[in-house]
């Protein structure tokens, strides 16, 4: 953690900006990407980022969240969890369509959803090095004319086409369209009220970061519930003492409840969603001074904040591989220990945007599904192996992909009691569900 503070935070001028792959001039020609690019681009789209989050931390998109929450729950409740893992998908996806484009996903079955995970998983696979021989060869990009239609040229274009057609749909619902009336991010972006003028182009980037890590830590989330019930069992027990039996958790709650926040906290460090980190570059020749030895960095380096590492140090965590909410509570004040530092959302210039609106997203599902449901092992049989499940949580229980999903496996989500099942009806039933109300225009006014 040092290291990477050291080098990604205290010199940041130098360690701000990302490697790419060439591939990705094809299909990326304007570099609306600005995850992967540095410069005015980035930085733009990082003010506007930061514009939101300061509604985002005001509370503007509380009642969204709490909303999404809800539907999770008593969507769970009606399958005892059989499609746990899609949910959680679907409520992922949700937060930041209804957020980012007014457009609410109560079903996981919206056409606009599935164009949205095809894309990113599209957008991905582009990025990875063996996408095209363009990143072994870059010079025939230049070599053959560009009227020549290469292989590569037309798998890009086919992808830019389809992807601006996607989100000029989604941005155009949310400045004109169904969603014009709320406070969503992207009528922040589009608007030309601001000296940045319209910069709706940016918001292609923001579903693909903020969907599959907030999708992924809930899931091991519940893998960890299943591994380690009496961490849940804890939680729950605050949860009784503080917010009871007749209502569900909501971020009034938060401050009071320390025990449910070390969880949140315990899931981000014990499976970090990018488990590598996200790559830095360096921009200029630097030398450091590490446990006596003098490193010599030429620019042009990169770097991992290696998020697995930094949240496994055994130096720093005792029984580092093991999921335990309470390292993070001081056992005689039962309050969360001072001085909390994660890798789980980055570093300096480069740390994620999205955090304000990622905790509190993770938050309210962790509270509002512990509130309501024992999460355990299934019984079921794995057709894999025709024996009963096996649960694990090494890597051979996770996908090993940039962002480090849990491979699905069963979970049943038992509602804690009769009573418990009927407060999530009941709020369901009560609930306020037109966007419009929950996303309020007011929020847009003050940015
Ligand atoms: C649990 C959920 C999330 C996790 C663990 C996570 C983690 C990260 C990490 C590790 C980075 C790279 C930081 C670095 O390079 O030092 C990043 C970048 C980014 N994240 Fe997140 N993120 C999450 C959710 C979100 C959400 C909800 C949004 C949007 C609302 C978002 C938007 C972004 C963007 C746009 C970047 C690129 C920033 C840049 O390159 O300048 N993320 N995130």
């Amino acid at each position: 953690m040092t290291l990477a503070k050291e080098l990604l935070e205290k010199r940041s001028a130098k360690f701000s900006s990302r490697p790419t792959v060439p591939y990705s001039l094809c299909f990326d020609p304007e570099q609306i990407y600005w995850v992967s690019v540095s410069g005015q681009t980035n930085f733009i789209a990082r003010k506007l980022t930061a514009g939101i989050m300061a509604g985002v931390r005001l509370g503007e998109t509380e009642l969204l969240q709490q909303f999404e929450a809800l539907i999770c729950a008593n969507r769970l409740l009606e399958d005892r969890g059989r499609n746990w893992f899609r949910e959680i998908n679907r409520t992922s996806a949700s937060l930041v369509l209804s957020a980012a484009f007014g457009l609410h996903c109560p079903t996981g079955d919206e056409p606009e959803l599935k164009e949205v995970v095809d894309c990113v998983a599209e957008m991905v696979s582009l990025h990875t090095p063996s996408a095209s021989i363009i990143n072994a060869l870059p010079f025939l990009e230049t070599l053959i004319p560009r009227w020549i239609p290469t292989p590569w040229r037309t798998r890009a274009a086919a992808f830019r086409r389809r992807e601006d057609a996607l989100y000029d749909r989604l941005v155009e619902r949310a400045v004109n369209g169904e969603a014009a009336g709320m406070n969503t991010w992207a009528a922040a972006f589009a608007s030309e009220d601001k000296p940045e003028g319209d910069q709706r182009k940016l918001m292609n980037i923001f579903t693909s970061a903020a969907y599959e890590t907030t999708a992924s830590s809930l899931q091991s989330f519940v893998l960890a519930c299943v591994l380690h019930p009496v961490c849940a069992q804890r939680a729950q027990a605050e949860l009784d003492n503080v917010v009871g039996p007749d209502r569900l958790p909501t971020f009034k709650d938060r401050a009071a409840l320390p025990y449910v926040e070390a969880l949140v906290r315990e899931t981000l460090r014990w499976r970090p969603a990018i488990r590598l980190g996200v790559p830095h570059r360096s921009t200029a020749d630097d030398v450091l001074q590490y446990e006596g030895k003098e490193y010599f960095i030429p620019s042009g380096s990169i770097v991992f904040p290696l998020n697995w590492a930094i949240e496994h140090d055994s130096t720093k965590y005792e029984a580092e591989d093991t999921f335990n909410p309470g390292r993070f509570i001081d056992e005689d004040s039962g309050q969360l220990k001072p001085g909390y530092e994660t890798s789980a959302f980055g570093f300096g210039r480069r740390a994620c945007p999205g955090a304000p609106f990622a905790e509190r997203s993770l938050w309210i599902n962790i509270a509002t599904l512990l509130w309501t449901f024992d999460i355990r092992r299934s019984d079921e049989v794995d057709p894999r192996t025709g024996k009963k499940w096996e649960y694990g949580a090494a890597d051979g229980w996770y996908s090993g992909a940039i962002t480090n999903a849990p491979l699905e496996f069963p979970a049943v989500f038992e509602p804690r009691s009769a009573r418990h099942a009927e407060v999530v009806r009941e709020e369901w039933d009560g609930s306020e569900k037109d966007l419009n109300v929950l996303l309020p225009q007011e929020g847009r006014a003050r940015r």
